[in-house]
């Protein structure tokens, strides 16, 4: 069996994968982390009472070895939580937002050294992988894109990571290009949304939303709209539990569900 231990189980993403873990065969819970948990063991919270794993909330106290880290904590938390967990040899599996180019670049160094492998993805779900493939594949035909990424409003960050890894993406292949009218000008500042390599991306936070993003393109004349939408949290877990199973047969930190799909 896989061991396992999730951190920011408490959380919306963490309690779902958290149940998905316990219901795989595959998979064993050794432990669960999360700096606002006042248990010492999960069979304290009364929904998992029948089991038995220990509960940390200090990154120093994790005592325990698992072969996975799962991470869904929170952007000014992750990059200290990944390289503890690739210092314990423990493969992160990271959904978490927020690392920067150059946290990314050292930790992809620290996984090397360590010949640990490792996945950071920025969304989890099928639908979301296949949207930024599709429009990563449009742009060299139709360079004109506005990106809008709809969310819950208890979401921290902005624009969402699955936004800016679409537009990274996108920027890989077409030719640079400003868009919109040189001489435009903000009547209302932020109204032309974030600006990334010539792209503007939107962010809209609603109650009642999951995860949505839309990939707009205009050309001469037509226009290409791609969608995709996460309704439930548990779209994100077939995509965590094959980087669950799959990580630990890679030897470097990858970037990305569709590297190991
Ligand atoms: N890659 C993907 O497919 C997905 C990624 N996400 C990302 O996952 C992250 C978590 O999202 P949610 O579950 O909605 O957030 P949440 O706010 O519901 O959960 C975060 C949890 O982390 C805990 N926490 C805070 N600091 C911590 C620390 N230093 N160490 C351990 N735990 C800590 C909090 O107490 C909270 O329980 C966000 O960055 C979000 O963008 C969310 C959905 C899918
Ligand atoms: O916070 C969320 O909910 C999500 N975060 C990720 C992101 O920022 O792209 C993935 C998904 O969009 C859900």
């Amino acid at each position: 069996m896989i061991k396992v231990l999730v951190a920011g189980f408490k959380g919306r993403m963490g309690t779902t994968t958290t149940n998905m873990i316990l219901e795989n065969p595959l998979f064993e819970l050794v432990g669960v982390y999360s700096t606002s948990a006042t248990e010492k063991n999960i069979n304290e919270i009364a929904e998992y009472k029948s089991e038995n794993v220990p509960v940390f909330n200090e990154l120093e106290k994790i005592n325990i070895k698992a072969d996975v880290w799962i991470d869904f904590t929170i952007p000014g938390a992750v990059f200290e939580n990944v390289k503890f967990a690739i210092s314990k040899h423990m493969s992160p599996v990271v959904g978490t937002t927020g690392l920067t180019e150059d946290n990314l670049t050292e930790l992809k160094k620290l996984s090397k050294l360590e010949k640990l492998g490792g996945l950071i993805a920025p969304n989890f779900g099928i639908s979301a992988v296949l949207l930024m493939q599709f429009a990563q594949q449009t742009a060299k035909y139709l360079p004109d894109v506005e990106i809008i990424e709809m969310h819950h409003d208890k979401k921290l960050d902005a624009p969402s990571g699955t936004a800016l890894n679409t537009a990274k993406l996108i920027a890989k292949v077409r030719q640079p290009k400003v868009q919109g009218n040189p001489n435009e000008r903000e009547t209302l500042p932020g109204a032309r949304g974030a600006e990334f390599e010539g792209m503007r991306i939107h962010s809209v936070r609603l109650p009642g939303y999951v995860a949505h993003e839309q990939v707009l393109f205009g050309g001469n004349g037509e226009a290409l709209t791609i969608r995709q939408d996460s309704f439930d949290r548990i779209s994100f877990m077939s995509g965590v539990a094959v980087a669950v199973e799959k990580i630990g047969t890679r030897e470097e930190l990858l970037v990305g569900l569709e590297n190991l799909l």
